[in-house]
């Protein structure tokens, strides 16, 4: 880092663990023949490469758009696998000892090129997140905050550090800022191998200088840095220490950054005077006709012939390496990890606070709008218009359950396949702490609901227990909302897959037709409704509970639960229908989300 202008990696407290040489060999990455069908592109995106990264190095992958630079950073740090048809072949090694990819990812700290940080928190929120879930317990609670102070101070995040970082709805930091704390974010965890793909990308040449400076800092601490990058500033790109081309996923050269000029040179194409050989080299792999590339990556691999990676990483390694388990980074326990995103989690929802006034707003309007359609309509004989109202207070608790989850889990999810692919924490700490606070938001949107209805519409019913019920059918609702969250590939998918989830389960209500009448073959579906045991559970408590034998009413009330195939005696079977139909897509959506977290860089 520009030694006037910033601090120095050297005097933080940053400290980086054992040394890495990582080596690679044999990767080869084909898309999987229904991609090829759909894009008529070529399927092998990476070609037989192989390459080897030493700490105390910061090379940089380069080539033109769609060469293959972030599918290699994706494989070599496992977030690629063989999956859905696709085709990864690759042998790793650390220090000479040999690695599965999917023992990668919680070796590897990994900027990604889009920043999904959490927009409710801080930059300076977002560091210590990452410092408490991932830095080995012995690294004490003063230690760290120094930690944070010096990556804010190193990636010029002063100004911002207390500012939301934000999103496309809430206002926030820059776009530059926001790269920087993504970089900050795998900074603090001390990592001995650091990925990072595009971190100048959005940045001015300065920040950019700023960025790739503080990497070579790390670096000379001793970790192992590989970075994709798209056109550097000739003072960026001499801060490198090696350059990896790629041409059509082959290696082009792949060598010191003082090294490439010559080689050029060799290959016909000298470094015109005056020109930043970036520059050049970029505009060459754009320019030459693809036989030519071809050619000189064909001149390449000859003149490497020979090369083993992992002879070579094994025997630096011998000077200085560390055993592959004494890698490996540490995570934090189990109620650690809960805490901090029970927090966040937390804090989230605090602060968001158009989501909640959204959220609040809408519950109290509608509920008025139906309590005024419904006014006192418990105080009159007409119980199939009574049925209506309950009916009606189901669905809404239904679908206000059930949207906000459809609205932001797809738009949160690339943020935990990113903190899950890293290790800063397990699946199931992360799905608990969306419990912990959900379950008090759809409670106090129940009683908000029968706050405004229960008098209004003059229910009669047990207030608590119609509480409950609606509690019930909001969990119950959220988790089918989740399982589609996990699923849909976006926000847009997951909106126009709603309706196909919510709206069978009113047919399945017993609202426009009995149970009885619906095809037996279709009538097993009813066990996935959670709203027609809501529905069930409510007509209980007020035509059940709420209508005693003493009632001139009795008899009509009674005809109610028998018209729609309820038994009184039955209620705590309905109950635990939906808490069944609650756990059972919770643990779908857990699974799912585990799926794909694997090799998710294609999901
Ligand atoms: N999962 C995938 N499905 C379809 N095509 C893919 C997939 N992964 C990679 N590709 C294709 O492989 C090629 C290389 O992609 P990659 O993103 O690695 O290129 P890149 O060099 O990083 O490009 P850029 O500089 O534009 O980011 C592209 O043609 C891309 O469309």
């Amino acid at each position: 880092m520009n030694s006037a202008s910033s601090r120095s990696l050297r005097g933080s407290s940053l400290r980086v663990g054992n040394k890495a040489h990582f080596a690679w060999s044999g990767v080869n990455f084909t898309l999987s023949p229904k991609t090829v069908a759909k894009s008529h592109k070529d399927p092998r995106v990476l070609k037989n490469l192989s390459g080897v990264a030493h700490p105390g190095e910061v090379i940089a992958i380069m080539g033109a758009s769609g060469s293959g630079k972030t599918s290699l950073l994706n494989v070599l740090s496992g977030r690629i696998m063989s999956m859905n048809g696709h085709v990864v072949t690759s042998k790793f090694s650390i220090n000479g000892n040999a690695i599965h990819a999917d023992q990668l990812g919680p070796n590897i700290a990994y900027v990604t090129q889009e920043d999904t940080l959490c927009p409710t928190a801080t930059p300076r929120e977002a560091l210590e997140f990452s410092a408490r879930l991932r830095l080995p317990s012995s690294v004490s609670r003063e230690e760290r905050e120094r930690m944070v102070e010096d990556v804010i101070q190193i990636l010029h995040l002063e100004k911002c550090a207390d500012t939301m970082i934000g999103n496309e709805l809430i206002k926030g930091i820059s776009g530059g800022e926001k790269r920087r704390t993504s970089i900050g974010v795998e900074l603090i965890t001390s990592p001995s191998i650091l990925f990072l793909d595009e971190p100048t990308s959005g940045l001015d040449s300065y920040a950019a200088f700023n960025v790739v400076n503080a990497l070579k800092d790390l670096a000379s601490l001793g970790c192992t840095v590989l970075c994709t990058i798209h056109q550097p500033s000739s003072e960026v790109f001499h801060l490198f220490d090696r350059v990896l081309l790629l041409a059509d996923g082959r290696t082009f050269f792949d060598g010191r950054v003082d090294h490439m000029a010559q080689y050029l040179l060799t290959c016909g194409y000298p470094v015109p005077p005056e020109t930043n050989p970036a520059d050049h080299v970029m505009f060459l792999m754009q320019t030459l006709d693809k036989q030519v590339l071809q050619g000189i990556s064909d001149q390449f691999e000859v003149a490497r012939k020979g090369f083993n990676p992992h002879a070579q990483a094994q025997s630096e390694a011998g000077r200085g390496g560390m055993p592959l388990h004494k890698l490996k980074r540490s995570q934090a326990p189990w109620t650690v990890q809960f805490i901090a995103l029970g927090k966040r989690d937390i804090q989230s929802v605090l602060r968001d606070t158009g989501s909640l006034k959204a959220r609040y707003g809408s519950t109290i309007m509608l509920t008025l709008i139906f309590s005024l359609i419904f006014y006192k309509i418990g105080d009159s004989t007409d119980t199939q218009s009574h049925f209506g109202a309950l009916a009606n207070l189901a669905i809404s608790g239904m679908f206000g359950a059930s949207q906000p989850v459809i609205l932001l889990f797809p738009s949160e999810r690339p943020r935990f396949l990113r903190e899950y692919a890293t290790g800063t924490y397990g699946a199931i700490p992360y799905f608990w702490s969306k419990l912990v606070t959900e379950l008090p938001l759809t409670f106090s949107t129940s009683i908000i609901t029968f706050l405004v209805a229960y008098w209004l519409e003059a229910l009669k019913g047990n207030f608590i227990l119609h509480v409950l019920t609606l509690w019930l059918i909001g969990m119950a609702a959220s988790s089918t909302a989740l399982v589609a969250g996990c699923i849909a590939s976006n926000v847009q998918v997951a909106m126009q897959a709603a309706p196909a989830i919510f709206v069978p389960q009113i047919l399945f209500a017993g609202f426009f037709i009995k149970i009885q009448q619906i095809p037996v073959w279709i009538r097993w579906a009813q066990y996935l409704c959670s709203l027609k045991f809501g529905i069930n559970l409510f007509l209980l408590n007020e035509f059940n509970l709420g209508c005693p034998e003493s009632s001139s009413q009795h008899a009509s009330c009674m005809s109610v639960i028998t018209q729609n195939d309820i038994k009184p005696g039955d209620w705590w079977v309905y109950g635990l229908v939906l808490i069944g139909i609650f756990v059972f897509f919770r643990s779908l959506a857990l699974i799912l989300l585990m799926r794909r977290a694997k090799g998710f860089a294609l999901a």
